[in-house]
């Protein structure tokens, strides 16, 4: 790769030579070479949209690293509470801060009682729990006046812990609500996982004990779901949080995005399309259908990887070492050959398309009795450290407002004409 790149313009004549700086040229740089011309690249395809130093992606090869660690050595070695740390400060706690990081959060997972009894149970009763958490993180701001002091560090600190801490618990309760079943309190006796699945399952007292083996797979799970640098929900947060929004309002667009059956909707898409298929008998003729342009094999494909995603890889064995407690969820064979049988298809290894962390997610899920709209719920917990270790950085970089500029296609000028003479 050469360090700089000379671009001539050709209305003026005028050569300006412009540095590349890791395969990235600076916009300010190219708008001084070609003042005026500006890149038209929706979907940002071609756009660095940040410098970050959280997480390092290699689509081609298939890497994941969060702060340099190897995804796979924080899924084996890990929890979630750790590696929220360490997206959010850039190093591994040392012992007593771990400590003080978890009390932190474990103290700050009750939410208030108006955002339950008020909020909540305000909506319809089968509303879809990613609806009801988008709303209910949003509403968060309204609870907190320290919010908008985004610029003073122990407000800021405030908000990272109650947001993380909060997640499990809106989710458990949005789900409780949609089931008709009464509200769990936190249990802060127990870790961040055995605490959250206490809120979704337990109907007696004194407590609900889940299999040790489950805590890990959701520990795992929400480790591999931390964050993925530049993607759609995360850009959300970055955008909304560039105008010093506050973090609930910039975390409930962040969670909106991520809402969409494109991004973390898709591990709900993936499991209905598994039930659709229903036989591993039918998968040829699916792929074929969908090589015909009926529709997108759901959880496969992705903006960046164009190799085989290295989170897919490790959640394919959490869903063995959760079949074993649960049983087989009977949709893993169906999954296994659509995987087999596009991995062999000339349409699939053209685009490089292989399966993301969506295509086996759901089916852990699902055996551990999630129903399916639980899923984006379940991506969203975790993923709320991600987008605040990015609305962190971004303020800390003091980034500009996010404003792109278009490429105006409507009409020319033209007068106004009264209603009477259209
Ligand atoms: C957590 C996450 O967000 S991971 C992604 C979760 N989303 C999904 O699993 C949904 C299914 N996948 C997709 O919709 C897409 O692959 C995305 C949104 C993830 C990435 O989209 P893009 O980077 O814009 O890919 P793009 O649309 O350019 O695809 C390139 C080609 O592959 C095809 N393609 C992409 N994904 C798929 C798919 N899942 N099934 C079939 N064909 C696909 C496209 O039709 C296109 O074909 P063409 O060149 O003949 O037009
Ligand atoms: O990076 C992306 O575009 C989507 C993704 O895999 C994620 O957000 O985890």
């Amino acid at each position: 790769m050469p360090e700089s790149i000379t671009i001539t313009d050709n209305r003026t004549g005028v050569s300006v030579e412009i540095p590349i700086v890791d395969g990235t040229v600076s916009a300010a740089d190219w708008s001084k070479a070609l003042p005026g011309i500006w890149f038209l690249d929706p979907a940002l395809v071609s756009t660095a949209m940040a410098e970050s130093a959280i997480t390092y992606l290699d689509g081609e090869a298939g890497i994941l690293r969060y702060r340099g660690y190897p995804i796979e050595q924080l899924a084996e070695r890990s929890t979630y509470l750790e590696v929220a740390y360490l997206l959010l400060h850039g190093e591994l706690p040392t012992a007593s801060e771990l400590e003080t990081w978890v009390d932190e959060i474990t103290h700050h997972t009750f939410i208030h009682e108006n955002v339950r009894k008020r909020f909540l149970e305000g909506f319809h009763y089968d509303a879809h729990p990613m609806g009801i958490l988008v709303s209910a993180v949003a509403a968060l701001s309204t609870f907190y006046l320290d919010a908008k002091d985004i610029f003073d560090p122990d407000a800021r600190h405030r908000q990272i812990i109650r947001l993380i801490a909060k997640m499990p618990t809106l989710a458990a309760a949005a789900y409780r609500f949609s089931q008709g079943m009464p509200f769990v309190y936190p249990d802060n006796s127990l870790s961040f996982p055995a605490n959250f699945l206490s809120m979704m399952w337990k109907i007696a007292e004194p407590r609900y004990e889940a299999d040790p083996r489950l805590i890990r797979a959701i520990d795992v799970l929400f480790i591999l779901h931390a964050d993925h640098e530049q993607n759609c929900s995360t850009t959300a947060m970055r955008v909304t949080g560039s105008a010093h929004s506050d973090p609930y309002s910039s975390a409930a667009a962040a969670c909106a995005a991520l809402y969409g059956p494109r991004h973390g909707g898709a591990n709900e898409a993936v499991v209905r399309m598994l039930t659709e298929i229903g036989s591993i008998d039918n998968v040829p003729a699916f792929v074929e259908s969908i090589k015909r342009g009926h529709g997108i094999l759901q959880g496969f494909g992705h903006r960046v990887y164009k190799n085989y995603d290295p989170r897919a890889r490790i959640i394919k064995e959490v869903a063995y070492d959760v079949f074993e407690v649960t049983g087989k969820n009977p949709l893993l064979d169906i999954a296994l050959k659509l995987e087999e049988v596009a991995l062999s298809d000339e349409y699939f290894i053209s685009r490089k398309l292989y399966p993301n962390v969506d295509f086996y997610s759901g089916l852990i899920y699902q055996a551990m009795g999630f129903p399916v709209e639980m899923f984006p719920v379940l991506f969203a917990i975790p993923r709320m450290s991600g987008w605040l270790a990015h609305w962190n950085e971004l303020l800390d970089q003091d980034a500009k407002i996010v404003r792109p500029r278009q490429r105006y296609i409507g009409a020319p000028k033209r007068d106004y004409v009264p209603v009477e003479q259209r």
